[in-house]
């Protein structure tokens, strides 16, 4: 079997990548991820200026998963931008992913607007689903902001380009936002981003500093949430839009489930952070071997084919 996989224009040897957040933050563990299984990378979200992010401890491990409030810590937007173009030249047969976001209306298409007359010919994540930058609301469940966001945007970015959503969890908030996204020429959506400001405890306190404890939420804790959310709009978008699975992946069943349910990529976020860049080679194996057993010879054979009761 080949887990070989399409977004777009773009084929890639391979349908896990990492989440954003993880793995990507610097040179260093981008490499990391491009000489592992991964079939690509996306980037740290980028800001227009280098952010520090939130006082530490900000990420915490726990048996079904992870909380985190990093407060979007990364390099600048320059400093990935110039890395990707590098890229381009090292790597010229592989597309990469950017992820980016102003911390304003102007800053985001300052930010696409330098991406649009850049050389940069991969694709971009733009991450409306932030849930840690104290004050400001995830843009994505704001649908009217979105709407008028994208409006704008699509008005001069011609580049490929999806957005990095937060869960939504009423059926009705569904039909909403996949009425937006089908708007427009989106390359992608990707579902989920952390389930936004959970609260872990250990003895009778918090686990990371920022907010009081209260941070995003992934691992398996989130996998039914992520699923539902893959195939909600799988079953709503235009199918020019393709879906990237995010959220409780841990194993090739996990990647498998993700995909029965529309995805045609598969990021890694929580498994990664905790198992590092083998986990692309295990969990590609573990679904090789599910789809031989089962006589599947490509994704295709079983991309959003969820059965019902
Ligand atoms: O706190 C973060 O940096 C962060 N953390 C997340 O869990 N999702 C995000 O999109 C971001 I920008």
């Amino acid at each position: 079997a080949t887990t070989k996989t399409k977004i777009g224009d773009f084929e890639f040897e391979n349908c896990f990548m990492n989440a954003a957040g993880v793995y990507c933050y610097d040179k260093n563990e981008l490499e990391q991820v491009i000489n592992s299984q991964a079939g690509t990378f996306v980037t740290k979200t980028a800001t227009l200026q280098s952010r520090p992010g939130n006082p530490e401890p900000r990420y915490h491990d726990t048996n079904l998963g992870s909380i985190n409030s990093m407060g979007l810590p990364n390099l600048g937007f320059d400093y990935y931008l110039e890395y990707l173009l590098e890229l381009q030249k090292t790597h010229p047969d592989r597309t990469f992913f950017f992820s980016l976001v102003g911390m304003s209306t102007e800053d985001t298409h300052a930010l696409l607007k330098k991406v649009q007359e850049s050389d940069f010919k991969g694709i971009t994540e733009l991450n409306l689903s932030c849930p840690n930058v104290p004050g400001k609301p995830q843009i994505a469940y704001d649908l009217e902001t979105t709407e008028k966001l994208l409006t704008d945007i699509f008005s001069y970015f011609k580049k490929p380009l999806g957005v990095k959503l937060p869960p939504y969890f009423d059926i009705v908030h569904f039909d909403q936002a996949a009425a937006v996204f089908n708007k427009f020429p989106l390359t992608f959506i990707n579902c989920i981003n952390s389930i936004g400001n959970g609260l872990v405890i250990e003895d009778e306190s918090v686990v990371i500093k920022p907010k009081n404890g209260f941070g995003g939420i992934g691992g398996e804790y989130i996998k039914p949430t992520a699923l539902a959310n893959v195939h909600a709009f799988y079953k709503r978008l235009n199918p020019s839009i393709k879906i990237i699975g995010t959220g409780g992946v841990l194993t090739g069943q996990d990647a498998f489930e993700h995909i029965l349910c529309g995805a045609s990529m598969v990021q890694i976020g929580t498994t990664l952070h905790k198992e590092g860049p083998s986990a692309f080679e295990r969990i590609t194996n573990e679904l090789k071997a599910i789809m031989d057993k089962k006589g599947y010879k490509t994704i295709e054979d079983f991309r959003g084919k969820l059965k019902y009761l």
